[in-house]
């Protein structure tokens, strides 16, 4: 069975071996198995901490939680009543489909709509479609956001993929960020923003750092492993990892 639908999460599993967990709640992709050139067995390439609720009473802490409508803590005055990251990744979403199954890919729709609980908070006229494609070396994640009104209501919102790539923090680097500007979220006392002046970026302290009008296409390597990443319309990009520092307050 490519698509396996049970009640609280859909699996989907690829002809050639990879395989993709995604829970409805907050439609987070909690596992992705694949295989490359040094690894024939498909193995995880997504971090979920030990620790994390998978139950839906709280956002997961680890996989692809799926962020909107803002990211950190809010700013604007649309989403005032929202908390971090927004509701998008700590709600219930719904199957809508199948999209494809075969050797391309194996494919499938969910779907986020206004609850009563959701306009409660964020009363605004939108509709998420989220696809998750699991090709034989390749996830793809994306979200479709809609304006749903039948006037002329409109809506700021940003969104993206928190994405946990599971790699050796020690020895994890992220290329090509080098002359991009950034917002060092770890530094306080500066308000600005910074210039990335290494070729390769390390997170062997703690790093918060969001680069703008960044490539969209990167290479996050570790000696013996690495991942390549890709996005299309989402220019910013985050780099993240709490170490010590800041993991010891993360529950
Ligand atoms: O604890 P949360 O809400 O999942 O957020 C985790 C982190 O998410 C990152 O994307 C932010 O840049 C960090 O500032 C934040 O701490």
């Amino acid at each position: 069975m490519p698509i396996q639908k049970l009640a609280d999460r859909i699996i989907l599993n690829h002809p050639k071996g990879a395989s993709t967990e995604v829970l409805l709640y907050g439609a987070t992709v909690t596992s992705w198995k694949a295989s490359d050139k040094r690894n024939p067995e498909p193995v995880e390439r997504l971090f979920v901490s030990s620790k994390a609720a998978l139950d839906g009473s709280k956002a997961v802490r680890g996989g692809i939680p799926v962020v909107f409508p803002c990211f950190g803590a809010p700013t604007h005055p649309d989403h005032k009543n929202l908390s971090q990251h927004g509701f998008a990744r700590s709600e219930l979403w719904s199957w809508d489909s199948e999209v494809m199954d075969n050797e391309a890919g194996v494919s499938i729709r969910l779907v986020l709509e206004p609850s009563q609980k959701i306009t409660a908070i964020y009363a605004k006229p939108f509709r998420l479609n989220y696809v998750v494609t699991l090709a034989e070396h390749q996830l793809s994640t994306d979200i479709h956001v809609t304006n749903t009104s039948t006037s002329t209501e409109s809506f700021e919102f940003q969104a993206l993929f928190h994405t946990y790539i599971r790699a050796p923090s020690d020895s994890v680097s992220v290329t090509p960020l080098q002359g991009l500007s950034y917002k060092d979220k770890t530094d306080s006392s500066f308000q600005g923003l910074k210039t990335e002046s290494r070729a390769a970026v390390d997170v062997k302290k703690f790093t918060d750092s969001v680069y703008t009008n960044a490539p969209q296409k990167y290479e996050v390597s570790w000696p013996g492993g690495g991942i390549s990443v890709k996005s299309q319309n989402l220019k910013d990009v985050v780099i993240w990892n709490p170490q010590a520092e800041a993991g010891s307050k993360i529950g």
